[in-house]
């Protein structure tokens, strides 16, 4: 599996995906300080990847606190949760995370004669449970989403919603190794996916450790494809999804998905529940991230636009839910039009049974 992170006894450890493909690095973060500039940075990015990224930061900056008393504890909870929620704006999984570690601090809290030696433990414990948590629902993803992929054909995706995205088998692409274990013949077209390139940099280098065949296509070739027959079904990964189940992911999903609607193309997403945020009514409510003008005018350290020209640069863009075949998730496939609203399937806890 690749080390997407892991919790170790000298920090976290982190594959620097900014060196993929060309060289494999490892940084150790030492502080949850590191932790955050490791997301802002995007060393570790993708929504699963950087929400338990941002739990394991927590559970570390409490593990190296020098807090004698409860109270001086909680304060540097509180701070370190506003900075590692500072780091990103648009996946939801990133604050659903500190959330979750700041709940079962809370609940420490109240337990009578609590230690901070056991605090620090039971954090621990709840980052790394999270790890294996994602794992698992990835896992789930994969089997509930391998049937909807073609028995032979080809996927087209966007960005990265692999194992670099999660704490190591994929959402997106979980689906697809988990349909090619279940001996679909399957092959992926990666959209190059500027200015970052995930999918050139990144879905391409770890679909080639499973020997998955993949081909890098730049942005702007999906539409002739899909117009020549050469793409049977889209799958991509998701950053939010909002209650009505519009989608937020990478920049160029929105287009990728009405061409796969006109060309009459299954789009599917594939997320864990954590994805999902009731809190949000629609996408045109999300936030969503802008960021530094120079990954669009510079490539490789070299510019490549005229000084002073206008920049656009939103990480990502919103789907609407009218051109979401399905939402995969781990407890099962949302099969759009959805017969009830996210809020009732979520409290129902339960999802449309697999399709
Ligand atoms: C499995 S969700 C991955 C999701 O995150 C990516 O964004 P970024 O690379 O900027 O963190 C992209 O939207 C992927 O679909």
């Amino acid at each position: 599996m690749i080390p997407t992170l892991e919790w170790t006894p000298e920090g976290v450890r982190f594959i620097d995906q900014t060196k993929l493909p060309l060289d494999e690095i490892y940084v150790t973060a030492t502080s949850y300080q590191d932790v955050a500039t490791i997301i802002r940075d995007m060393i570790v990015r993708g929504a699963p990847a950087i929400g338990v990224s941002a739990a394991m930061g927590i559970a570390l900056g409490v593990d190296r606190s020098s807090a004698t008393t409860l109270s001086q504890l909680t304060a540097e909870v509180e701070e370190m949760s506003k900075v590692l929620a500072a780091t990103r704006p648009t996946a939801v999984n990133l604050f659903w995370a500190i959330d979750r570690m700041n709940e079962k601090y809370k609940e420490l809290l109240t337990t009578p004669g609590v230690t901070i030696p056991e605090i620090k433990a039971a954090l621990i414990t709840e980052a790394q449970a999270m790890y294996d948590a994602d794992i698992e629902a990835c896992k789930q993803m994969g089997a509930h989403g391998a049937t909807l992929l073609p028995e032979e054909g080809t996927v087209l995706t966007h960005c990265n919603a692999g194992a670099l995205a999660t704490c190591g088998y994929g959402t997106a692409l979980g689906v697809i190794r988990a349909a090619v274990e279940r001996g679909h013949k399957i092959d992926v077209l990666a959209d190059e996916t500027r200015p970052y390139l995930q999918g050139a940099r990144l879905t391409a280098w770890e679909l080639m450790q499973d020997n998955i065949p993949t081909t890098v296509l730049c942005d702007n070739m999906a539409g002739t494809l899909m117009r020549q027959g050469r793409i049977q079904a889209v799958i991509v990964g998701a950053d939010r999804i909002a209650a009505n189940g519009d989608v937020a992911n990478k920049v160029g999903t929105y287009s990728v998905a009405v061409l796969a609607k006109e060309h009459g193309i299954p789009f599917y997403v594939a997320a864990p529940w954590s994805t999902i945020d009731l809190a949000t009514a629609h996408g045109d409510q999300i936030p969503i991230e802008q960021r530094s003008p120079v990954e669009v005018t510079h490539s490789n350290g070299k510019q490549m636009t005229p000084h002073g020209v206008g920049i656009e640069n939103p990480a990502f863009d919103v789907t609407p839910a009218k051109y979401v075949t399905a939402i995969i998730t781990e407890r099962g496939v949302l099969q759009a039009p959805y017969k009830v609203s996210m809020k009732e399937m979520l409290d129902a806890e339960s999802a449309v049974p697999a399709v």
